[in-house]
């Protein structure tokens, strides 16, 4: 996978209004991805939303979805949204000892398959691994809920991917999950993210879209001049 052309911004539904979940999508049209946060009350201590959900939302947008398990037992449950149409299908490596066999399933019913790592969890042991994946979501926060402080220290699992794909030794694309904002999609964007998944910073605005487009401008300023389009 290249670089893509351009930053890509994921608004999270996580921190839309749940109740209106086709219209919140709508607010975001233009975004590159629709991130929706899977979670099953066990691998993370809440509960959000599941399959049914996900099929419905399908319908009801065309921005490609990018959906973030962070549940118990992915070698089960995540082909099921590859199948429904999710475009991406990210599964934590924290909850398998065989993550191959899950990247591949989700790539065998359909969708690209992400990687996602805690921001405690060591990168080296999954480096290998990163061949067989599409995406690495690399999580800036706990994950388990929307609004938290972006944790930094995780920027050098960025740079250390940032390198290896830069240098033609990985294809993967790096995204980050957790207190992206304003304030924080500077340093990450000069860290080498591609994609950036923000909740609260896009859905506590006035208006979504004009959030989405003001954090890719200023990814946009910490971009490479050329990079090969996708
Ligand atoms: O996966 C998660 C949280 O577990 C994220 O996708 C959050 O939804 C991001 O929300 P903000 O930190 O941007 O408010």
């Amino acid at each position: 996978m290249c670089r893509p052309s351009a930053p890509m911004i994921a608004p999270s539904i996580l921190s839309a209004d749940f109740a209106n979940l086709a219209a919140e999508t709508r607010a975001v049209e233009g975004s590159d991805w629709l991130h929706v946060d899977v979670m099953d009350a066990h691998f993370v201590p809440n509960l959000t939303l599941g399959l049914p959900v996900v099929e419905s939302l399908l319908k009801a947008t065309d921005i490609p979805m990018d959906c973030h398990l962070m549940i118990e037992d992915p070698r089960r449950w995540a082909p099921p949204y590859a199948e429904a149409g999710a475009y991406n299908v990210t599964f934590h490596a924290e909850a398998t000892d065989d993550p191959r066999a899950v990247a591949r399933d989700i790539r065998a019913a359909g969708a690209k398959a992400g990687l996602a790592i805690k921001p405690g969890t060591d990168l080296t042991p999954y480096l290998e691994i990163l061949r067989d994946v599409d995406t690495l979501l690399v999580m800036s926060v706990e994950p388990g809920f929307g609004g938290q402080r972006f944790i930094p220290e995780v920027l050098s699992k960025v740079r250390t991917v940032r390198n290896l794909v830069d240098a033609g030794e990985l294809s993967v694309l790096v995204e980050i999950d957790g207190g992206i904002n304003a304030d924080t999609i500077e340093e990450a964007a000069e860290a080498g993210v591609d994609c950036f998944v923000a909740g609260s910073a896009v859905y506590s605005a006035d208006d979504p879209g004009r959030a989405v487009a003001a954090l890719r401008a200023q990814a946009a300023a910490f971009w490479p001049t050329a990079v090969e389009a996708e």
